[in-house]
């Protein structure tokens, strides 16, 4: 029988949708401090007991800590009472790692765990390379990822995610403190392919969401979900992952949420795109990040160096930044030689 812990100190950094759900989930069972960058933000949020900006409409439990204090806010997990568990999760978009990182440097915290899906831009690491490069291999990390819309989270509707660590005490601390209500934990050590199929769904939602708003039919997005997969699976099996990893929550799993269901960000760009709208007012209406556009340039990039055909992939980030149609792109997907569907 899993042993399931309770009211363990818990710090979430990053007072987003995402992190805020989290915490909401986690705040039932466990003594949770949210923390965000923005004052005035956080005090809004501590007025009204819902974060209005990014998840508004889901009131905090009485027992959440909203803070906008760092050193609280790591004090609440770095001098946690000797015999308890503590956990630091980073709720940040992939963006923002990097720094939150270099604030964490030097100071005492118990463990790492990141909720970002995507490469980061310019250095075409994952999440995990990232936290190496900047907190070295002294702190254990983990990745935690799954089908999730932040909303439904923190309504306490069902869910199933995966962590995934190299670290065996970490992927077992996680399972055991975030299992359980209606969240479901399964853990992994396949971190590239836990990471590289939370990314690279971001960019095929975006896809998808073109085709639905050009009303392509469900036949195309069938299609284009499938071939999607393919695609994450040829990135992530040159990058050394599993390839059964992407068979499961991480990979089809939020593939298909992310690229069919309507609150995704991604996919709203999507749609929007095919609309005619510019990326910057699309980025700009959205209030919230939408990884997939970043995501797009910085895979782009990185499946040319290693040699990788990503046609979506090149496809949506020649829509997003190199002034293509999305019609006409298309149309030159459509016209493509035919090729071996498991080559
Ligand atoms: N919203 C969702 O349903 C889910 C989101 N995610 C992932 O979680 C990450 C965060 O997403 P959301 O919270 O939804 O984004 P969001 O756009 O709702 O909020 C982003 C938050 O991150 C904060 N932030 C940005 N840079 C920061 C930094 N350097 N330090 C601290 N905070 C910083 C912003 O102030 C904001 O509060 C993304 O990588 C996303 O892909 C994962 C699963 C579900
Ligand atoms: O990752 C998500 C669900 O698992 C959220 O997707 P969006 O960022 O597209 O909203």
């Amino acid at each position: 029988m899993h042993e399931t812990q309770t009211n363990q100190p818990i710090t979430v950094l990053g007072a987003g949708a995402w992190g805020t759900a989290v915490a909401i989930a986690l705040a039932a069972r466990h003594e949770v401090l949210l923390w965000g960058r923005n004052p005035e933000q956080m005090a809004a949020t501590e007025a009204a007991r819902d974060n209005v900006t990014y998840l508004p409409g889901h009131p905090l439990p009485p027992a959440l800590q909203v803070s906008a204090d760092f050193e609280a806010a790591i004090a609440h997990v770095a001098q946690a009472a000797p015999g308890t568990t503590p956990l630091l999760i980073a709720a940040c978009p992939v963006a923002g790692l990097r720094p939150l990182l270099e604030q964490l440097k030097g100071r005492n915290i118990p463990n790492i765990v990141w909720l970002c899906k995507g490469f980061e831009y310019g250095t075409g690491l994952l999440p995990h390379q990232v936290v190496r490069e900047v907190l070295g291999d002294t702190v254990a990390g983990a990745a935690l990822s799954g089908p999730s819309f932040a909303q439904e989270v923190a309504r306490g509707l069902p869910c199933g995610l995966t962590v995934a660590s190299n670290d065996a005490e970490l992927r077992e601390r996680v399972v055991s403190l975030v299992h359980g209500g209606s969240v479901r934990v399964y853990a992994c050590d396949d971190m590239v392919g836990v990471e590289v199929g939370g990314a690279v769904k971001n960019i095929l939602a975006i896809a998808t969401g073109a085709a639905d708003g050009l009303g392509l039919g469900l036949n195309a997005r069938a299609a284009l979900i499938t071939r999607g997969l393919a695609e994450i699976t040829r990135l992530g099996v040159t990058l050394g992952a599993q390839p059964s990893t992407f068979m499961g929550l991480t990979g089809m799993g939020d593939l298909i949420l992310t690229c069919t269901g309507d609150l995704s960000r991604n996919r709203r760009v999507g749609l929007a795109l095919a609309q005619g709208k510019q990326l910057d007012a699309i980025v700009n209406e959205l209030g919230h990040v939408a990884e997939g556009v970043p995501c797009a340039k910085a895979v782009r990039e990185l499946a040319a160096k290693l040699g990788v055909d990503m046609p979506i992939t090149n496809a949506v980030a020649g829509v997003l930044f190199d002034g293509e149609s999305v019609q006409e792109t298309v149309d030159r997907l459509l016209a493509r030689d035919p090729r071996n569907e498991l080559a």
